[in-house]
Order: C-alpha cells, then sequence, then structure tokens
C-alpha cells in the first residue's frame, strides 16, 4: 500500500464518504489515493455480498451441532420468559426422588407393531412413518399404532410400496387405503404432500433411498437431524416466539431415535451422538408432564385444554408447551446427574413417559392442527 499511507482517520473519514472526495479534487497523489480505496472498497463490497447470500442460502454457519443446540438452548429462552406453562422444580425435585433416579425401562416397539427386517427397508418404513407421525386426536378412533400397523401391512404385502417413485404419487384415498382408514386421514392432503416431498428428495439428493440418508450423516443424530431438516421442509419443526426462532425438530429427532430403538443401537442404528437428541415435543409428553406436577399451566390455558379447545399453532400457549417441555426434560437430566450420579438419555425419558401417556385413558393433552407432531 506504498501509495496510500493515510492515517487510520483518513480511512474512518473514508468509510464515512465525506473528506477524500474534496481532497481528491486538489491533488493526482491524493486522486490515486482514492482510485485505490474505491477498488478496496469494491472488493470488501463484493465479498461482503457473498457472505450475505452464503448466509441466504443457509450454507456455512449452521452446521449440525448449531442445529441441535439451537432445540435446547431456543427452548431454554422461552422456559424462561413463559407467562402459561411454568416448569415446576420442586415437582421436578418429587418425580426424580420418586423414580430414585431410575427410568423404568420400557423396550422401543413395546406394542409390537413396526416393521423390521434389519436392513434398509426397514429405514425406508420408519422414514415415512415419521413422515406422516403427527396429528392423529382430530379422528379420536385413530392413533399412531394405526399409523404404524397400516404402513407395515402395506410393506409385508407390496416391499415396493414405499420406493421413492411411488411416494410422489399417492394420492389421499390411496394412502387411506394403504392405512386400511375407512374415512379421510386428519390433515390428509398434508400428509399426501409431505410423502411426495419425502419421495422426489429422495429420488434426487438418495438415489430413492433412506439408507443412503442415515448413511451420509457418519453415524451422527446431530448431522441426521441437520441433514433431514436442510432437504425435507416438511421436517423443519421451528417457531417463532416474541420475535425469536425456536426450534423444535419433534419428526427429525424420532427418526433417528427410531432407527437407534428398532436396530438396538447397531447399524443404521447406531450414533455415537445420541445423547444430545432432546425430548420429542409431540402432545402427549407435556400432558403426562403437567399429570406429574412437572409442568404448570396458567388457568386460562389449563381451562382451554381441559375443555378439549383447540390452540393455534406457532400461539405463545403451544410454543411454551412444546419448549417447556424440552427444558423440564433437560433440567430433570441434569437432576438425576447431581443426585444420583446417573447419565440418562432424552430417548429413554422420553419412552417412559410417552408410554406412560398413551396407557392413561383420561389423559388431558392441548389440541393443535400441526404437521410438525
Ligand atoms: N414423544 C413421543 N411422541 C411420540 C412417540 C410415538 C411413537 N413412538 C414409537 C417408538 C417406540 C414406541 O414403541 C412407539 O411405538 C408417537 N409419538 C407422538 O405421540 C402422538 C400420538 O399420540 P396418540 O394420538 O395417542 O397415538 C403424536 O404426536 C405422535 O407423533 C414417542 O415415542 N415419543
Amino acid at each position: 500500500m506504498s501509495q496510500c499511507c493515510l492515517a487510520a482517520a483518513d480511512i474512518s473519514a473514508f468509510l464515512s464518504g465525506n473528506s477524500l472526495n474534496a481532497a481528491a479534487s486538489k491533488s493526482a497523489k491524493l486522486r490515486n489515493v482514492f482510485s485505490f480505496f474505491r477498488s478496496e472498497s469494491d472488493r470488501v463490497r463484493v465479498t461482503r455480498e457473498k457472505i450475505r447470500s452464503r448466509r441466504r442460502r443457509g450454507g456455512g454457519f449452521s452446521g449440525p451441532h448449531c442445529a441441535m443446540e439451537e432445540v435446547k438452548t431456543s427452548s431454554a429462552w422461552v422456559a424462561s420468559r413463559s407467562s402459561h406453562v411454568f416448569v415446576d422444580s420442586s415437582g421436578l425435585d418429587k418425580l426424580v426422588d420418586k423414580i430414585h433416579g431410575s427410568i423404568p425401562k420400557v423396550e422401543w416397539d413395546f406394542e409390537g407393531i413396526h416393521y423390521f427386517d434389519n436392513g434398509p427397508l426397514t429405514v425406508q418404513y420408519l422414514f415415512v412413518l415419521d413422515a406422516l407421525n403427527f396429528c392423529f386426536w382430530p379422528d379420536e378412533d385413530l392413533n399412531y399404532d394405526d399409523l404404524a400397523v397400516g404402513l407395515k401391512v402395506a410393506l409385508q404385502n407390496d416391499k415396493s410400496a414405499f420406493d421413492a417413485d411411488r411416494l410422489q404419487s399417492y394420492t389421499g384415498t390411496q394412502l387411506r387405503k394403504l392405512l386400511n382408514w375407512p374415512r379421510p386421514l386428519p390433515l390428509e392432503d398434508e400428509r399426501v404432500r409431505l410423502l411426495h416431498e419425502v419421495g422426489s428428495e429422495l429420488k434426487r439428493s438418495f438415489a430413492g433411498k433412506a439408507s443412503n440418508l442415515v448413511e451420509a450423516c457418519g453415524k451422527s443424530a446431530v448431522s441426521l437431524v441437520a441433514l433431514i431438516t436442510r432437504h425435507f421442509p416438511g421436517f423443519r419443526d421451528h417457531s417463532l416466539y416474541k420475535g425469536h426462532q425456536v426450534f423444535l425438530y419433534k419428526r427429525a429427532q424420532i427418526f433417528a431415535s427410531d432407527l437407534w430403538g428398532a436396530f438396538k443401537g447397531q447399524g443404521y442404528g447406531e450414533f455415537y451422538d445420541i445423547g444430545s437428541i432432546t425430548i420429542f415435543a409431540d402432545y402427549i409428553v407435556p400432558a403426562v408432564l403437567r399429570e406429574l406436577g412437572v409442568l404448570r399451566y396458567s388457568s386460562d390455558l389449563a381451562g382451554t385444554i381441559d375443555a378439549n379447545a383447540e390452540i393455534s399453532s406457532g400461539s405463545e400457549e403451544e410454543v411454551e408447551i412444546r419448549a417447556c417441555t424440552i427444558y423440564a426434560v433437560e433440567k430433570m437430566k441434569d437432576l438425576i446427574k447431581a443426585k444420583f450420579g446417573k447419565q440418562v438419555l432424552s430417548v429413554e425419558l422420553d419412552l417412559w413417559l410417552w408410554s406412560y401417556g398413551v396407557q392413561s385413558p383420561y389423559l388431558r393433552h392441548h389440541r393443535t392442527l400441526s404437521i410438525y407432531y
């Protein structure tokens, strides 16, 4: 920079676009300095634009670890500002003491309802299952088991039923028939759209196979969640709460957990970081935590839920229920570690709490129309 050793003051003045303009008309020397800085500023502007466009494309700064950490940190952010839902620390304390820090062991597929052949077709089955694993409550006869069994029977009858091309072409009537369901499914058009999305993106990026998606994550559940939410918009389970983005990623995370459970932590289910997965913010676990005195609701919110009235997706109430669920279970894990020196997994806590909830006939859960859970 021999021709332009301007003092710092001049450079900052330049960046403000004032003094160098006037000076440049006085002398050639300064004119050179000015032209040098103009080309520099163009270079800087181009670089900045490149960074901005990379950010817009979502490249570079949202690595896999960001995604999962964001679930925990954004849920904690909500919990620290919530006004409809509260985590009762004494309730949490009592629950941990009650179980002496030991979680009752619940087997994955304790109901015996899932397809399993220990191979890539099981991965395809679980990905299709978790693409549709949401919002059963509007049909009081429908529940998760009907979906799991329906897809299992469909695959046993036709091994090509979940090929990427087939997934892209299902209609609502065909999906209903596949599940042997006598009437339109809740959010049926969305379920069909999500099947199409899974089929087309698996074909475009993973040779049609969910097993390739899993193999691409290097045995990291966190990377798998990041890969899924990057490629499949239907899995991008997030909300805006008081102007902040809150990440929940329920169906992306439960897919990793279902692989881990189905394959017993081996093969397609082997993840060195399964401990990073949080609880799955569905509508059963929050209701169980409320029943166990861990979550407390405002009287208005309790009244709405107990009257079986709906809560809007993205409302403060809905986001606080889901985020406080994640926050409470993370706190529960810390408490079990501090009090009993035990390291428990969210996926194990989840299976215990969820299985407890689906077997409680009078459980009152919140009702939100959502494709996320
Ligand atoms: N937190 C959490 N939420 C879960 C599951 C499962 C199923 N997990 C399988 C894996 C191993 C087990 O053996 C299960 O068979 C479904 N759900 C959610 O519950 C709701 C369905 O309720 P209902 O309408 O009553 O069927 C709905 O939001 C659904 O997305 C879970 O494990 N954890």
